[in-house]
């Protein structure tokens, strides 16, 4: 595959945190246009992953593309292409909902009257109208996802990188999530998610990556992977296997 047929790149990415090898020299290439799912178990290396893929952590080892701008020696172009929505993210905890879209819209160097028009769309999409005035540090976590998937999305980039996006977001909002995302594929925009949620990264990509350990265990067109099972079945026997049946715990009940 050329530079120019990947959104994003990522080529020997490794990281260490201290003895512990969380990412371990992973190549992996999200096609333009695909609708790419990251899983993994607990601690797998997803989010240091798409941290350093993003320009959020430094790498030890390798290189981060985005539709071939390198993130580390290209940083302004590169983030120009992308919108992010970064695990635990921390947002301006002392704006309203409506403050944050403004300021994060004029740091993005949009006009004042696109920021206006989006910001009034992203509000409206994500059902914020009754929230649009509540300071940032009290929304709920499912607001902040949704408040923070909003900033990701107001410079209209070309690649969303959203790390668990549907975590702790109620029913009506991860439906609306899950069709505002299908129609920027659709429209040419390319998504890469990660998910603790199969049967949601079944329905909504077409290319996965399974994460075990800090190494990529599989990783292609989503029927390829899963060869006939399910994506969960794929994952347990790719990354380990069911506890064994009946262990409980004597001490319990
Ligand atoms: N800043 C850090 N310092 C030390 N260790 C870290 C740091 N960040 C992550 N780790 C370790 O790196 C490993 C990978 O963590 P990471 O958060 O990337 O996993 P993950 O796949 O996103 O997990 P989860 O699905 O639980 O969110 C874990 O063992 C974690 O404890």
């Amino acid at each position: 595959m050329k530079d120019s047929d990947s959104a994003l790149q990522l080529i020997g990415l490794s990281k260490q945190f201290e003895d512990h090898t969380a990412v371990n020299s992973v190549n992996l290439s999200v096609p333009c246009g695909s609708f790419f799912g990251l899983v993994g178990p607990n601690g797998a290396g997803k989010t240091t992953l798409l941290s350093m893929a993003i320009g959020l952590l430094r790498p030890d080892q390798g290189a981060s593309k985005i539709f071939g701008v390198n993130v580390w020696s290209n940083p302004l172009q590169a983030k120009t292409l992308v919108g992010v929505l970064p695990d635990g993210m921390s947002l301006p905890e002392r704006l309203t909902g409506r403050e944050l879209l403004t300021y994060m819209g004029l740091l993005r160097g949009l006009d004042t009257k696109t920021v206006a028009q989006r910001t009034e769309d992203l509000l409206d999409i994500l059902d914020f109208r009754d929230d649009e005035r509540t300071l940032v540090i009290n929304y709920s976590t499912g607001m902040r996802k949704k408040i923070g998937l909003a900033t990701a999305l107001l410079h209209s980039p070309k690649l969303l990188v959203l790390d668990e996006p549907f975590e702790a977001v109620d029913p009506i909002s991860a439906s609306t999530i899950r069709t505002l995302l299908q129609s920027f594929v659709t429209t040419g925009g390319s998504v890469i998610l990660s998910s603790h949620v199969m049967p949601l990264v079944e329905q909504l990509c077409d290319h996965v990556a399974v994460i075990a350990k800090g190494s990529v265990a599989a990783t292609g067109p989503l029927d390829l992977v899963c060869n006939g099972k399910s994506l969960e079945e794929s994952f347990i026997s790719l990354v380990g296997h069911r506890p064994e049946e009946g262990k409980k715990l004597s001490w319990l009940m």
